[in-house]
């Protein structure tokens, strides 16, 4: 996984000729800025924005760049982000590993090895072979963490990525993805109405208006 910068230079979204949000702002390797901000603030639309689906309803203006790459304009699948949705989103008709392998990409040797290594690290040797509706809300987001990893992104996007988490699994499982995020080199951004989230992340924070 090479280290990027991600950076969102004079990133503007209107809809209707309306602004709904504004943002400038450099995300180091390995470091998460959290957004926050009230409801319709416009952040998701701002992930969906970086990540390449913004819907063609919004104005967007300003550039998106991965390091020394311009993405502002490139096909979803071809940016190199990897998000983490509040649902976990995995697929019900593959097992744990299907699920691992799905993004991983070509090239990469020793596949089944790498998804049981992941697998380990996180607490869930020998989950590969189960049903993902067999696993409990917690055990689904280590696993949604791990898949993100193993597609090596160049960077990361959260979308209230804990929120369905009761108290004690969320701290434990967002230790878990900031370290690795760090661990990664990955520059990432967090979108989020939680304050200790915020605190967690360890980074700066940006409330929209
Ligand atoms: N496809 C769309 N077409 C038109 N308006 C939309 C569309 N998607 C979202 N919006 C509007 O754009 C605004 C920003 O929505 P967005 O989901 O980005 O807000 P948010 O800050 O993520 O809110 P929340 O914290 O509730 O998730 C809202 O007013 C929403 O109603």
């Amino acid at each position: 996984m090479t280290s990027h910068t991600l950076i969102l230079d004079e990133v503007r979204l209107a809809l209707g000729g309306r602004t709904l949000m504004e943002i400038d702002a450099v995300i180091g390797p390995g470091e998460v800025l959290t957004v926050m901000g009230p409801s319709g603030a416009g952040k998701s639309t701002l992930l969906a924005m970086i990540a390449g689906f913004l819907d063609p309803a919004f104005e967007a203006r300003g550039r998106v760049w991965l390091g020394a790459r311009e993405i502002t304009a490139l096909p979803a699948e071809t940016r190199g982000i990897g998000l983490l949705f509040q649902d976990p989103l995995l697929f019900p008709h593959l097992t744990v590993a299907g699920n691992l392998r799905f993004g991983m990409p070509r090239g990469v040797k020793h596949r089944t090895a790498c998804i049981e290594q992941a697998l380990d690290e996180v607490g869930l040797a020998g989950f590969g072979p189960r049903d993902p509706a067999t696993l409990s809300g917690g055990q689904q987001a280590r696993i949604a963490l791990l898949r993100l990893l193993l597609s090596e992104p160049a960077a990361a996007l959260l979308d209230e990525p804990f929120s369905r988490l009761d108290r004690q699994l969320r701290h434990e499982v967002r230790q878990l993805v900031f370290d690795r995020l760090r661990r990664a080199g990955l520059p990432s951004l967090l979108v989020t109405h939680d304050h200790e989230d915020a605190e967690n992340a360890g980074g700066p924070v940006i409330t929209l208006g």
